[in-house]
């Protein structure tokens, strides 16, 4: 699965690409606001960290949620509190699109993700064009000098990754890549299991300056403080905010967690 969710990302990659060349983004980054400071937004703090997640669908849950517009949920996400927005840019099987990613940016005040999969720097020459402040670099999804170039491809833009990891090798391998900001998601991207102790596991493998991001299998209150007691930094969460009624309500419950 994950690998073709690659394949078709790049192919749209290659479609847009056709008719807005990279020298084009790389004018239009001339013009756009420098990204914000997302390692401090998302470094250890008095409550835990929450990035929220504007998901409409997914190949493991299918249809989540109607999000006619990105904008309004995630500023309704900011009023909740939330220190980052997670986007999914994905069209094929997470219905999003760098639209979304605009329409949050020009909305909210706080750090922007781009969460897509990401394989070559023209993806995020777009996502820094679009006002993202941090793009994900999934470990399992790139052999390590492809995962280097694209973490050091994405500072010099200006932009943080979020270095996904889902075992102690791609950990390990994050690390190596630089990583100030790195993800375990409880999520096999292969086959769609939650592993939410996972975290809390490979948690005393980071070293201390390292953010530390619980990603994926939160569903109520209990499962952020799980998180929070393993040692959690931030905790990225999707499905639970878009299918729990109010979203700066559910985002305030998990904050008293
Ligand atoms: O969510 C999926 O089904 C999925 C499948 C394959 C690759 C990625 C996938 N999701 C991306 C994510 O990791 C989550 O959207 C994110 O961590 C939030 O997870 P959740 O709170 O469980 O919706």
């Amino acid at each position: 699965m994950l690998e073709s969710l690659y394949h078709g990302a790049l192919e749209d990659a290659a479609e847009r690409r056709e008719r807005t060349p990279a020298r084009a983004l790389e004018a239009r980054i001339a013009d756009v606001a420098p990204a914000l400071d997302a390692y401090a937004a998302l470094a250890r703090s008095e409550r835990v960290n929450i990035i929220a997640e504007v998901k409409r669908a997914s190949p493991s849950r299918g249809r989540l949620a109607d999000i006619p517009d990105p904008a309004v949920l995630a500023a309704s996400y900011e009023r909740g509190g939330a220190a980052a927005i997670s986007v999914l840019t994905e069209q094929r099987k997470f219905l999003g699109s760098l639209d979304d990613l605009r329409a949050v940016r020009d909305t909210v005040a706080v750090p922007v993700l781009r969460k897509e999969f990401i394989a070559e720097e023209y993806q995020l020459l777009e996502a820094r064009a679009c006002g993202a402040d941090l793009a994900l670099l999934i470990v399992a999804g790139l052999d390590q000098s492809t995962l280097v170039r694209l973490a050091e491809f994405t500072e010099q833009l200006g932009m943080t990754a979020l270095v996904e990891a889902h075992s102690k090798d791609e950990l390990l391998r994050g690390l190596d890549a630089g990583a100030r900001i790195l993800g375990v998601n409880a999520r096999n991207l292969a086959t769609f299991e939650l592993h939410p102790e996972l975290f809390g596991e490979l948690a005393p493998l980071y070293p201390s300056d390292v953010v530390k991001v619980a990603e994926s299998a939160v569903l109520e209150p209990a499962h952020v403080r799980r998180y929070r007691d393993a040692g959690a930094d931030a905790v990225l969460i999707g499905e639970a905010l878009v299918t729990g009624g109010d979203p700066e309500t559910t985002l305030e419950t998990f904050h008293l967690a």
